[in-house]
Formats: C-alpha cells, structure tokens, sequence
C-alpha cells in the first residue's frame, strides 16, 4: 500500500510517465575543448548558499518509508548542503525537524493558516512553498484500491475536526480526508494575504501544471515560464528529475535548480539518511 502510495500518480499515470519521457527526449549537444578541470556546481536559491541546484521537494508521510522519516532526510539534506521542503503532511512536525539538525528548511503549505506560517517563523524556516495545483487530490487508483490510510499529521494535529472512518468504504482513505480538510478556493487572493501576514518569502508550487493526469510535462513547459517572469523571481523545476543530466537539462532550459520527490523517498526507504544522500550526491 505504501509503495503504491509513494509510486503512483493519477488515473492513467500519463503524466507521472511523460514528466520523465520528456527528458529523455531532449538531447545534449556538447561542446569540446572546454576547460572541465574545476567545476562548482553550487548555487544560491533565495540567498542561500546549496553545494549543488538539487533540492529536497515536500513529499508526504516519510515514516511509511524509513522509520527515522523526516530527520533522516532532513540530516541527508544537510550533509549534502542542500535544502529540503519539509511537507505539511509530514510525520515529524516542522519544531522536531528543525530541532534535528541544522539543515536549510523551507515549510510547504497547502492551505493557508496563520498558526502554520507562524510556527514556521518561530522554528526558523527560511521560505514557505504554497502548493498551487491541488485543489483537490488527483484521482490516484491504486491508493483507492488499497483504501490508503491517513498517517498521524504531526503539523495538523489539534487544528483539524475531521476524522475519516478507517473502516469506511469510500476507498483512499487518504483522498476522503484530503478533500474533506481542505477548501478548493485557494486562489490569488490568498498569496496575497499569505504575504500580508509574513515577511519570509513565498513560493509557489505547481505554476502550469498539476499532478491531476494528462498536464503537460514539466520540463516542456519550464522554457515558457521562465521568460514569462522575465529573471524578477527564481525558477525551481520538479517532476520527473531522476538523473545529474536531467538537472543540466533544466539548467539549460533557464530553471535556477531542481526539486527532488520519488527518488528521495527510494533513497530512504532503501537505506534510511544513508540513501537520500547518495540520491542527492549521484
Ligand atoms: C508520495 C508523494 C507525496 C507527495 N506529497 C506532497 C506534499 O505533501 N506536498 C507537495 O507540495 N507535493 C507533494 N508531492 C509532490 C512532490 O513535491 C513533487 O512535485 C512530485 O513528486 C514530482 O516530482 P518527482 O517526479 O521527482 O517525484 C508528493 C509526491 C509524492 C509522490
């Protein structure tokens, strides 16, 4: 159930295939007689210093994954010198991550609670990331089939009335408390009051495309949005990235550096922080 869980994507899976499809579409013409002898790969997101452009993306629930969850990455984050998003879902709350280690944080939200983006000031996250694109839960099969269970959210705990029934038979369990939770109304108008309430900056998550199947690619959309914000905001890519020449590709395409999902959480589950840093490092 888990695997499935952390694997699969909506209805079809069409666009958990071509986010990675089209990468391998693009080709990499190389230039010779280049002086390769010392190279930094290190770049600056939001004024921070990362050893390379490859960030942990917020992803859900690690603990189904590797028993130490959110510490382990966030401690392979930090060993790699990079940032990690910590997800609003995450087993750990946002204090226990940012307590574990001194690893760069950035705090994803979905909907917007003042207590949240407070929490996150005080526990010294340096940015918020607000998830745009899911309004509500892509149609994800296989977790219906398995009637996927809600872990514990640590970071919700006490702000939310809703209790799915565990022994419902309305099929992911996941998806019923997930739409159930949260207002599909987030709009424009909330980056706006996000912005009133805080002075850390705002990201936001999910600009062209969606999880929901049949989006277009990320990386064939990335070209568009980074002329269209014209170099006033930095541009992050995530979907798909799963080799070093994925990210060069990005790169060239204009983005600033890449986040990192499911080959995080392969990492973690394989070997705990062990793994996420070989995923990070290779
Ligand atoms: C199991 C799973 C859980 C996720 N949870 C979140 C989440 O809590 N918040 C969020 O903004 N994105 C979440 N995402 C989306 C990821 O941040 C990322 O956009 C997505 O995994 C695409 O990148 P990938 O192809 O490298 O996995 C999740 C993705 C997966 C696979």
């Amino acid at each position: 159930m888990y695997y499935d869980y952390y694997a699969g994507g909506a209805e079809d899976q069409h666009t958990l295939r071509q986010n990675m499809q089209a990468f391998y579409r693009i080709t990499i013409q190389p230039r010779i007689l280049v002086d390769v002898s010392k190279i930094d790969m290190s770049t600056m997101i939001l004024g921070y210093r990362i050893s390379a452009p490859i960030m942990v993306a917020p992803t859900g629930a690690h603990k189904l994954a590797y028993h130490e969850g959110e510490l382990a990455t966030a401690r392979a984050a930090a060993a790699a010198k990079t940032i990690m998003v910590l997800s609003y879902t995450s087993s750990y709350s946002m204090q226990e991550v940012a307590s574990s280690c001194n690893a760069i944080l950035f705090f994803q939200l979905r909907d917007i609670s003042t207590l949240l983006v407070q929490r996150a000031e005080r526990f010294g996250y340096k940015a918020i990331v607000l998830t745009a694109d899911t309004p509500r839960l892509g149609r994800r099969e296989a977790d219906i089939k398995n009637k996927m269970i809600t872990p514990p959210l640590k970071n919700l705990e006490g702000l939310l009335s809703i209790k799915v029934e565990v022994d419902s038979d309305k099929g992911s369990l996941l998806e019923s408390f997930v739409n159930e939770a949260f207002a599909p109304s987030l709009c424009w108008k909330d980056v706006a009051w996000l912005k009133s309430i805080t002075s850390l900056p705002i990201l936001v998550k999910g600009i062209l495309t969606h999880e929901d199947d049949f989006s277009p690619a990320t990386i064939s959309v990335l070209e568009e949005v980074v002329h269209a914000v014209k170099g006033k905001v930095p541009v992050l890519l995530d979907g798909g990235v799963r080799r070093g020449t994925d990210v060069f590709k990005a790169l060239a395409f204009g983005a600033q550096a890449v986040l990192v999902g499911r080959p995080i959480i392969y990492g973690l589950a394989a070997k705990g922080e062990e793994g996420v840093r070989k995923v990070l490092e290779c």
